[in-house]
């Protein structure tokens, strides 16, 4: 565009694309589904926390907590201390890079240290699924490509959400009941949960 033109106006276009890069807001909330795991610490006390960020987050409402399972690790290092595992389901404004983005920061306020793969940690924030989204970005795949093959995943996304679906793959329900056999360990704590904030 020409600088030279009075009439020109060359802020418009410039203005409005970086106005709408601005906004991470959607004009309709979408559901999603966020995974929650803990075993350093005080597990419980961690993924309180979590909740608790989760739904002061502008533009976040959570509508469902499931039960805590304490679970068994998976994969990593050996002699792990069990986690406990919980499921949230939300409503939410924010697109899917900053629902992301806001889980991190929320495991980095818990003090979660990234250094050996599956290893124990303070607190885990995952994306399940997000409504009407699929994606194959390494930084961000949805659904999470290995949430139907989680026990510890499948049984609190059950327990929150009794009709979930993981997006293209089936019935939360269904794949739990296909893993049984597998022998992953997890176990429903009727002693202690989750508060949904008032
Ligand atoms: N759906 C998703 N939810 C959260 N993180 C994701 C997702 N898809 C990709 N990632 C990316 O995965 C990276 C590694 O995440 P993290 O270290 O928490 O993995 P992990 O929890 O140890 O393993 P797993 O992904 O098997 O649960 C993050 O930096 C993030 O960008
Ligand atoms: N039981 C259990 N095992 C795991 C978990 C988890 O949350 N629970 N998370 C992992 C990496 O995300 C790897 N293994």
């Amino acid at each position: 565009m020409s600088t030279s033109d009075p009439t020109a106006s060359p802020t418009t276009f410039d203005l409005e694309s970086r106005v709408d890069s601005a906004d991470s807001t959607l004009q309709n909330p979408r559901r999603a589904v966020i995974a929650l795991g803990s075993n350093l610490g005080n597990r419980l006390e961690t993924l309180q926390g979590a909740v608790d960020a989760l739904e002061d987050t502008p533009g976040v409402r959570i509508i469902a907590v499931s039960a805590v399972f304490e679970t068994e690790a998976l994969g990593g290092p050996a002699e792990q201390p069990n986690y406990y595992n919980a499921v949230v389901v939300l409503r939410t404004t924010l697109p899917p890079h900053s629902l992301l983005e806001r889980g991190n920061a929320i495991e980095d306020a818990f003090g979660r240290v990234r250094t050996v793969h599956w290893g124990p940690r303070t607190l885990d924030v995952d994306i399940l699924a997000y409504e009407g989204v699929t994606s194959s970005e390494p930084e961000l795949l949805l659904p999470h490509p290995r949430a139907h093959e989680r026990a510890f995943v499948l049984a609190p996304w059950l327990d929150a959400d009794p009709d979930g679906e993981v997006p293209g793959v089936g019935r939360v329900a269904d794949l739990l009941k296909g893993l049984s056999e597998a022998g992953q360990t997890v176990w429903r704590r009727e002693d202690i949960q989750l508060r949904l904030p008032e």
